[in-house]
């Protein structure tokens, strides 16, 4: 359980809960089903928005994650207001049910369900990062692509951003990985668009991390003018600042190169509330939930737009 004060984020079972709900609330447009399990044992739901959920339609298909880290638990609350918006809008909200009925929307609520449920104690929190493997790895540096290979990571299993003994080596992006390649279907990758959210700092980035140059293989001109004209696009909507990941600082076996890179996926990360601050930045109070989820409101119906394209 969160402290008293901050008992409206969701813990683990409370997001099985809210996903229950959503499935029995809205049967026709919601369809839950599982990447994996984590280090502990835990599901790693994954959830559809579509309508005719329960059939694999020739729509775009677009990917929200959260809570790859342990303590960002405002990016669970960000995939919960994302599930909760496009099934309970549904049929009364005309730009919402346009987009459930044309896209096959995926939300993954928590891809680090044992390090978001153990940062939590009942008097306040443990400013946990990682997963909760036995030598616990930091899950954004364990993708397989350019893995540890540019000083965006550390191979010190004490550091916070210990990238594991190889890619893929925590069961949790193994099973997100398993669950995107399972997209491909009759050759060709469904997914088109994604966004990782994090936090804090108030930032839309976009690859590459593991390199400072807007181009490298995989990277024309013409691509990196697309990421970075909607990555401009969407911080305009929530006064987030946008720039290429590596601008911040260099991040190798990232989340969003690897979808990038191998799959053609638009892959950014959001991070999300407060613009700056210590460990308290971590924590903000649940009072600030509801208004900053939807504050990305109108950027995730921008991506859902583009993802058509
Ligand atoms: N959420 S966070 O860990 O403070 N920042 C992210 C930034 C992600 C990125 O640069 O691609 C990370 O270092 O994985
Ligand atoms: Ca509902
Ligand atoms: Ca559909
Ligand atoms: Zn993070």
């Amino acid at each position: 359980e969160f402290p008293p004060e901050d008992g409206d984020y969701h813990t683990y079972s409370e997001t099985l809960a809210e996903i229950e709900e959503a499935a029995t609330d809205h049967p026709g447009i919601v369809d839950s089903t599982s990447a994996g399990s984590s280090a502990l044992g835990r599901d790693i739901p994954v959830v559809k928005i579509s309508d005719r959920a329960d059939i694999d339609e020739a729509e775009p298909e677009v990917l929200f994650t959260c809570n790859q880290h342990a303590r960002e638990h405002l990016t669970a609350e960000m995939c919960l207001h994302i599930l909760r918006r496009y099934t309970d809008g549904y049929g009364s909200d005309p730009e919402i049910t346009e987009d459930v009925d044309s896209r096959e929307i995926w939300v993954v609520p928590m891809v680090n369900p044992d390090g978001a449920t153990y940062d939590v104690t009942r008097t306040g929190y443990r400013g946990w990062r990682r997963n909760r493997q036995g030598t616990p790895v930091d899950l954004n540096r364990n993708w397989g692509y350019q893995w540890g290979c540019c000083g965006g990571s550390s191979g010190n299993p004490s550091q916070p951003t210990y990238r594991g003994p190889a890619p893929f080596s925590a069961p949790e992006t193994s099973a997100v990985r398993d669950f995107v390649e399972s997209r491909v279907v009759g050759g060709r990758q469904r997914i088109t668009a994604h966004i990782d959210f994090h936090s804090f700092s108030e930032l839309v980035l976009w690859p590459y991390g593991y390199t400072t140059a807007d181009t490298a293989p995989g990277m024309t001109r013409e691509q990196y003018r697309r990421f970075a004209e909607l990555g401009n696009a969407m911080a305009g909507t929530n006064g987030y600042t946008p720039m290429q990941s590596s601008d911040l600082y260099v991040t190798d076996g990232s989340v969003n190169d690897w979808m990038w890179a191998e799959h053609g996926i638009l892959s950014f990360t959001f991070e999300m509330y407060p613009g700056g601050g210590g460990f308290d930045g971590f924590y903000p109070p649940d009072e600030v939930i509801q208004r900053e989820t939807s504050r990305n409101d109108e950027a995730v119906a921008m991506l859902l737009d583009e993802a058509g394209n």
